[in-house]
């Protein structure tokens, strides 16, 4: 028998390659681009190759290391944020979008530079496919990456704000293969699954407030545009009103 997800994650591929092949739309020539991490900004970095090497002149600053090689491998010419501070647009994925284009990013733990380089960017535009949409932020457990240092009593300091906060749920050191999972920066990476949250600026600056918290996974106020790809087609959000154009 074959695997009963097997269909899923197909289309799941086939939906984040139309979300990425929209958002080419958005690239000019001579931009100076962000590139995300995960999955669907790989999707975005493979079909941005392809116009590279028929001619399209951009530079782009990669938010990981995994990102960088996949943009080498694939031609494109890539800059660090010292070389180029500001940027024209930076495309990403998300873990989840949830009302007036708030964000919970991280999954794949590059979420401190990638909220470094969505910040000097002009523009960012989010893809994704449109299970990752959400009427309330949360379902997805909230990345938090916190200084190797006092880890246990950084874990401790988030699980008092969230109880201040009126949140419950287990906050999770990261691990992978048995060991802790170590950001591109050296940190960790606790995982909250506090469920909804009402209130993520509430959250945001709480987090912000804790000695140890290097940055967190709430993206608010970041994300310009939505590209979301379902079933019925490909969805185009703004911040500003948040409505299908
Ligand atoms: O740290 C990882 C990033 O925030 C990703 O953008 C996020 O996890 C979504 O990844 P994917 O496109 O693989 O679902």
């Amino acid at each position: 028998m074959t695997g009963e997800g097997e269909p899923m994650a197909a289309n799941s591929e086939a939906l984040k390659r139309a979300a990425a092949a929209r958002a080419l739309e958005e690239v000019k020539p001579g931009m100076r681009l962000g590139l995300g991490t995960g999955s669907t900004a790989n999707a975005f970095v493979e079909l941005l190759g392809e116009r590279v090497r028929g001619g399209l002149d951009v530079r782009c600053v990669p938010t990981s290391e995994a990102t960088a090689a996949l943009a080498g491998q694939v031609g494109l010419t890539l800059a660090t944020l010292d070389d180029m501070p500001e940027l024209d647009l930076t495309v990403d994925g998300a873990d989840e979008i949830g009302p007036d284009l708030a964000l919970i990013k991280g999954g794949g733990g590059a979420l401190l530079r990638e909220k470094i380089v969505a910040a000097a960017s002009g523009a960012m535009v989010v893809i994704a496919d449109a299970a990752k949409l959400v009427g309330t932020l949360g379902r997805f457990p909230l990345p938090i990456e916190i200084v190797p240092f006092g880890a246990e009593a950084t874990r401790r300091a988030v699980l008092r704000l969230a109880e201040a906060q009126g949140l419950k749920g287990e906050v999770r050191l990261r691990t992978r293969d048995g060991h802790v999972f170590v950001t591109d920066g050296g940190h960790f990476i606790l995982d909250a699954g506090f469920g909804a949250i009402p209130d993520p600026a509430a959250l945001a600056c709480g987090l912000a407030g804790i000695a140890g918290v290097v940055e967190h996974g709430l993206f608010i106020g970041l994300a310009t545009k939505a590209i979301v790809a379902g079933d019925g087609g490909v969805q185009v959000l703004t911040r500003s009103a948040n409505t299908e154009s």
